[in-house]
């Protein structure tokens, strides 16, 4: 898809970032939003009544008479299923029963990646060199409940959305280390993704696998329990873990920048990583971004910024341009 800043901003739009745990709503036009509300999905049966609720809670004043939505998932054609929540719809179903001109929807982390043009500095904080001023490709890759990555590729004066599936690609170990959780991760899924191991549920996946390596028992951690373990030193299994999520994300994300050829960055994105900034910045992962044999020194020069904005992907949706086809 091209993208432009100005196609359709004119109406005021519902936007909706809905991912595996979270939908959030707001309501946008001019490519500003305001009214945001977050809810947890698990409090719905469907996207529609979750929308029916929001759109409920408005002033009088406010109708949007347009929806530009994300998800967490493949978006081909008009029936939506989500990857990491039992909501399925019909576009073309949600814009009659809600009464709309349109209903446009999404990939979250192609929302993500549209939102980069706009973000504000105040919301990223720089790991690696300044991003200010990087011209070129940029990739987006966030863990959350799963694990998105998105790009844009500058076209002239236009920007060229991909969407894609990142997320899923082959986890790539690269150490000792890494290999004796691969072997572990590979007799429990089989295929083991990047997600498997860069998403909340990936925290405690390698969480379970040290302990394994340890000949310990692991205990039922959710992955804010590892995460606050490891932020307090009080369970080293928890240190370990965490230190591998932001070294594999780094691997991981040096591949996306070679792969894009992202000379405008990987922008770090996701619910998890911006409640940790400091010790994100800290950890491994920038290290192993730029560990790509001859190709160290390029990427020593691509920023790696974490977006401290819990829901990127708003601003993506209040600027995308409804009536251009996807
Ligand atoms: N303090 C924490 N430490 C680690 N993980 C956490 C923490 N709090 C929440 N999580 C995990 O973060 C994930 C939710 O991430 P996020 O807030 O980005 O949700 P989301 O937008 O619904 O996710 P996605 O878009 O990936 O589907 C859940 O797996 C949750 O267990």
């Amino acid at each position: 898809m091209n993208v432009t800043a100005s196609a359709g901003l004119d109406d005021l739009r519902v936007i909706g970032d809905i991912g595996g745990t979270h939908a959030r709503f707001a309501l946008a036009q001019h490519g500003a939003y305001s009214h945001e509300r977050r809810s947890d999905v698990g409090k719905y049966n469907s996207l529609f009544e979750a929308m029916q609720d929001y759109l409920a809670a408005l002033p009088p004043d406010k109708k949007p008479s347009v929806a530009v939505i994300d998800v967490a998932g493949p978006v081909r054609g008009d029936k939506i299923k989500m990857t990491n929540l039992a909501w399925s719809f019909s576009a073309e179903d949600m814009r009659q029963r809600l009464g709309l001109k349109a209903f446009r929807v999404l990939n979250d982390f192609a929302a993500a990646a549209l939102s980069i043009p706009y973000l504000p500095k105040a919301d990223c904080f720089a790991i690696g060199p300044d991003h200010a001023g990087a011209k070129g490709p940029i990739g987006v890759i966030g863990p959350g409940t799963g694990l998105g990555v998105g790009a844009l590729v500058p076209n002239g004066d236009r920007w060229t959305l991909i969407p894609g599936e990142g997320g899923h690609v082959s986890l790539p170990p690269s150490n000792e280390m890494e290999d004796r959780i691969f072997v572990i991760l590979r007799k429990r899924f089989g295929h083991v993704s990047a997600e498997r191991v860069l998403s909340g549920v990936g925290l405690v996946n390698l969480y379970q696998a040290l302990c394994e390596i340890e000949g310990a028992m692991a205990a039922p951690l959710t992955p804010a329990d590892v995460t606050d373990h490891a932020m307090r030193g009080t369970d080293p299994t928890c240190v370990k873990a965490f230190g591998h999520f932001c070294e594999i994300l780094g691997t991981v994300a040096g591949d996306l920048a070679l792969t894009l050829g992202a000379t405008g960055g990987i922008y770090i994105a996701g619910g998890i990583l911006l409640r940790f900034k400091e010790a994100f910045a800290a950890s491994g992962f920038r290290a192993q971004f730029e560990s790509k044999g001859r190709f160290r020194e390029w990427l020593q020069t691509v920023p790696t910024p974490l977006i401290l904005e819990e829901s990127p992907a708003l601003l993506g949706l209040a600027n995308v341009p409804i009536e251009v086809d996807a």
